[in-house]
C-alpha cells in the first residue's frame, strides 16, 4: 500500500525545520550507503502508533519583503496542493498572524484538500490560548497548539492529520494493476516515452509560465494486460530558480515514487550517468520498488561493438548501491526497444511479488552456511536456525540466529547473493530483518 503524503507549509520561521525534527527525529529517511542522496530536509519517512507517512517540507521561502514571501507560499501551497493527501499548515502563536496567512488559507480552502492548521510555539498552553483561538479567523478549521521545540502537542496533531488519510486507500487498493512511474531528470525524454507507449503525440503542458500540472495517470492496454503510468514530466518550466526547480522535482519524485509498483529511471544516453541521477534512482531503491534503469537517447550515441558493455559497466559502477537494477538501452524518437520495456515490466512486476516456500529456501541457505561459514566474535559463532520470506514488493524475509550482534551486513549480503542465485529476484531490493530466538 502506497504511504499517504503529508506536506508542511508555513511562513520563514515558524518552526518547520524543528517541527520536521522532532517527528522524523533519527528516522530522516536516507538510507546511508546509498550515495548522492544529501541529508536535507525535503521528505522523511514517519511513523506514528501505527500510521506510517511521508512527511514533505515545501520549503525554500527565504524572508524577504512580504510580497515575496506571499509569492512563495502560494507556490509552496501549491506544491502541497498537487502532491499531498494532507496538509499541514504551520503557523507561529509569537509572530500571530498575518495577512500572507490568510490568503494563504483561502488558497488551501478552495482547493477542497484535508487541511489542519497546527499553531506553533505555544510552550506555555495557559498562557497562549486565548492567542491560539485568534487562529480560527483562518476559516480553516479548529486550531491545534503545539511546541514543537518542547514536543508538545505532537500527539494530538497527527491524531488529527491521521484523521485524513485516505481509507484503505480504496481506489487505489482495489485497482489491481501494476502502477508504473517514469522518473527522471528534466529532458532525459519521459514525455517522448511516454508518447511513444501511447503511440501517438499528446497534448502535454500549456507553455504558459507558472501553470502547474499535476502528475498525470495514463492508462495503458497492451495485449490483455493493464497498466497505469504515473509520469512526472513537466517540471521544468513550472520554476525557474535551480535549487526551487531541484526541490520540487524531488518531491515530485517522492510522490510518484510512492505510488509506483515499478519506477523506470530514465537516464539521458548522451549526458551519462549523473549525480542528480543517482539521487532520483536513490529515491526508489531506498523505498524497495521495483526498479529498471532507462537509458534512452541511445540513438544519439556513436557506437561500436563496445559502446553497450562500456556503458553497462560505468553505469553499474555509478549506481553500485543497487546491483540488481535492470537495464534497458533504448530510444523514444525511434522507438528502438520500448516495446520490450513491457517484458522487462511484467518480469519486475513477477520477481516484486515472488513467493518462495520456506523448505525450499532453507535449504538455500542451509547450503550457503555450508560453504561459507558464518562470522564469529570472542569465541561465539554465529548460527542462523532458520529464514522465512514474510511479505512481498519488496520480498522481505527474517532470519533468526541465535545473537544479532554476530550478523555482519558482508553476511546479509552474502546470503542475499545466493538467495538472488537461486531465484533471481531481478529489478528488486530485498529486504532482511534479523531476529534472535532462544537456542532449542
Ligand atoms: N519557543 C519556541 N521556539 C521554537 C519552537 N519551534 C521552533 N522554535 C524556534 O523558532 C525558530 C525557527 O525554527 P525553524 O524550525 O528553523 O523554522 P523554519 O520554519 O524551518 O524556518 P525556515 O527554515 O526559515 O523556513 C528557531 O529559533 C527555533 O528554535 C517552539 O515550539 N517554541
Ligand atoms: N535523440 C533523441 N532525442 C530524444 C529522445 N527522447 C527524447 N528526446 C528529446 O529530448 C528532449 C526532451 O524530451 P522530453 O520527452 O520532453 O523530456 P522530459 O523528460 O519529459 O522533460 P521534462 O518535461 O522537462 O521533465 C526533446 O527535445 C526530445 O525530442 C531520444 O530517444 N533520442
Amino acid at each position: 500500500m502506497s504511504k499517504p503524503v503529508v506536506a508542511v507549509v508555513g511562513r520563514p520561521n515558524v518552526g518547520k525545520s524543528t517541527l520536521f525534527n522532532a517527528l522524523a527525529g533519527e528516522m530522516i529517511s536516507i538510507v546511508k550507503d546509498t550515495p548522492g542522496v544529501t541529508r536535507d530536509r525535503i521528505y522523511a519517512d514517519v511513523s506514528w502508533l501505527d500510521k506510517e507517512f511521508t512527511l514533505i517540507d515545501t520549503g525554500g521561502i527565504e524572508p524577504e519583503s512580504g510580497d515575496v514571501i506571499l509569492s512563495q507560499m502560494r507556490e509552496q501551497a501549491q506544491i502541497a496542493i498537487d502532491t499531498a493527501d494532507v496538509i499541514l499548515f504551520l503557523t507561529d502563536v509569537r509572530q500571530g498572524l498575518v495577512d500572507a496567512d490568510f490568503k494563504v488559507a483561502d488558497m488551501l480552502r478552495r482547493s477542497q484538500k484535508p487541511v489542519v492548521l497546527a499553531v506553533n510555539k505555544v510552550d506555555n498552553f495557559e498562557k497562549f490560548m486565548p492567542d491560539v483561538y485568534e487562529f480560527y479567523n483562518l476559516g480553516i478549521g479548529e486550531p491545534k497548539p503545539i511546541s514543537a521545540a518542547g514536543k508538545q502537542g505532537l500527539g494530538d496533531l497527527l491524531d488529527c492529520v491521521a484523521d485524513h488519510f485516505p481509507q484503505g486507500l480504496e481506489g487505489e487498493e482495489e485497482d489491481e494493476r501494476p502502477r508504473i512511474a517514469i522518473v527522471g531528470k528534466p529532458n532525459v525524454g519521459k514525455s517522448s516515452i511516454i508518447n511513444r507507449i501511447l503511440g501517438e503525440q499528446r497534448v502535454i503542458v500549456s507553455d504558459v509560465a507558472g501553470t502547474t500540472r499535476d502528475a498525470i495517470d495514463t492508462d495503458v492496454k497492451r495485449g490483455d494486460r493493464e497498466y497505469v503510468f504515473i509520469d512526472t514530466a513537466g517540471l521544468r518550466r513550472k520554476n525557474k530558480i535551480k535549487e526551487e526547480l531541484e526541490r520540487y522535482s524531488i518531491i515530485r519524485t517522492v510522490t510518484a515514487v510512492e505510488r509506483a509498483d515499478v519506477v523506470l529511471v530514465v537516464i539521458d544516453a548522451a549526458e551519462g550517468v549523473t549525480e542528480q541521477d543517482a539521487k532520483i534512482a536513490g529515491i526508489a531503491h531506498e523505498r524497495g520498488k521495483g526498479i529498471i534503469l532507462v537509458v534512452n537517447k541511445w540513438d544519439a550515441l556513436e557506437k561500436n561493438d563496445r559502446t553497450m558493455r562500456e556503458y553497462e559497466n560505468e553505469l553499474r559502477r555509478i549506481l553500485s548501491f543497487m546491483p540488481y537494477a535492470q537495464t534497458m538501452y533504448i530510444s523514444a524518437l525511434t522507438g528502438q526497444r520500448v516495446e520490450k520495456l513491457f517484458d522487462a515490466i511484467d518480469t519486475v512486476i513477477a520477481n516484486q511479488t515472488l513467493r518462495i516456500a520456506t523448505g525450499v529456501l532453507n535449504e538455500i541457505v542451509t547450503e550457503a552456511v555450508a560453504m561459507q561459514q558464518p562470522p564469529s566474535d570472542k569465541g561465539k559463532r554465529l548460527k542462523i536456525y532458520y529464514i522465512t520470506q514474510v511479505s512481498v514488493k519488496p520480498p522481505t524475509f527474517v532470519i533468526f540466529v541465535n545473537d544479532k550482534e554476530l550478523m555482519h551486513f558482508s553476511y546479509t549480503r552474502y546470503l542475499e547473493n545466493k538467495i538472488r542465485e537461486a531465484f533471481g529476484f531481478g529489478g528488486t531490493s530485498l529486504r532482511f530483518f534479523v531476529r534472535e530466538r532462544k537456542e532449542k
